[in-house]
């Protein structure tokens, strides 16, 4: 890090490595004090490239959420530091943080959190109208025909199907084309269709709109998308896996193939199942306690 500009240096071009776009170094999150003291988070580095979609999977309370938290700016860590694109953010104050997360973090939450009262349109554009930015209208129109929802942007989101409000809420973690988009549990509350839908789209802003995307998952199917996964045990990092193939995931997260839900062909023909059957151990569902209103529009959170 380079502390005069409280940034991190830049990394070396020489390296084969895409440069980190999001980075923790010794991040420690504690919560409560003394004997029911929980240590969320300990002693988490690591590197999120540019232009990778990475998954984050590990057993129930392993401490997933809290990374995303802190990575994103919802959560201040106990010490440690988060880097996003080249800025120190875990001493920011809170007002610099809200303005960051408006227009550089988007987020994706297993809940969808939309405004009930305005459209798919208003929704997706929201964190940007609320920090009087302007929408760039090629980007806007490249997310809503990627996320497929070009027919859909003048309804509210009780005229749509889970699977399209979460599309609006990753077209709206999108659309300030962010430096790095958290997604956590995106498709915890998805069919087995819509979760592909999402996914898919997810890995296509990644290959196609050149973005970053940090995924929690519980699904090994769905991590089965991303470039890269790891596996969270007790706050730290326990498995680091690069282009797994899902039999490699499954061994890794210690479930057994799920035969009703094997994918029909290739890799990304994964297709997310209904939490059924053996993987279902792997993790419980998420908790509604992750539900939280951020208020500044930058993931709307409700
Ligand atoms: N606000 C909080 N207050 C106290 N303890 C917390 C709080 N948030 C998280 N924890 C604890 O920190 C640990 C890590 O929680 P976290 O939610 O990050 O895990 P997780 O891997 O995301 O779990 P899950 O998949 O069940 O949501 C758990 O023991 C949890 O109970």
């Amino acid at each position: 890090m380079d502390p005069a500009r409280g940034r991190h240096a830049q990394p070396d071009a020489s390296s084969e490595q895409p440069p980190a776009q999001a980075s923790a170094r010794d991040l420690v999150k504690t919560y409560g004090a003394g004997e029911t003291e929980v240590r969320a988070l300990d002693g988490v580095s690591v590197d999120f490239a540019r232009g990778r979609l990475t998954a984050i999977m590990g057993p129930s309370g392993s401490g997933k959420s809290t990374l995303m938290h802190c990575m994103a700016g919802l959560d201040t860590p106990t010490s440690g530091t988060v880097v996003v694109d080249d800025v120190e953010i875990s001493s920011m104050s809170q007002r610099a943080l809200t303005r960051l997360r408006r227009t550089r973090i988007g987020f994706v939450f297993q809940a969808y959190n939309l405004v009930p009262t305005l459209t798919a349109e208003e929704n997706i554009t929201l964190p940007l109208d609320i920090a009087r930015a302007p929408v760039d209208p090629a980007w806007f129109d490249a997310v809503v025909d990627a996320v497929g929802l070009r027919s859909r942007l003048r309804h509210r989101p009780n005229a749509l199907s889970g699977g399209e409000q979460q599309r609006v809420a990753c077209a709206r973690a999108l659309v300030s084309r962010p430096s790095v988009v958290f997604a956590d549990e995106p498709t915890g509350n998805l069919d087995s269709k819509s979760s592909r839908e999402v996914l898919t789209f997810l890995r296509q802003s990644v290959d196609e709109l050149g973005q970053t995307v940090v995924m929690v998952t519980h699904d090994p199917r769905a991590a089965a998308y991303a470039h890269r996964v790891l596996l969270l045990g007790d706050g730290r990092i326990t498995a680091d896996l690069d282009h797994p193939s899902r039999a490699e995931i499954l061994a890794a997260v210690g479930a057994e193939d799920d035969d009703d839900a094997r994918p029909a062909t290739g890799r990304y023909a994964a297709v997310p199942a209904p939490r059924t059957g053996p993987l279902a151990v792997v993790e419980a569902p998420r908790r509604a306690r992750r539900a939280r209103v951020d208020g500044d529009g930058g993931g709307v959170e409700s």
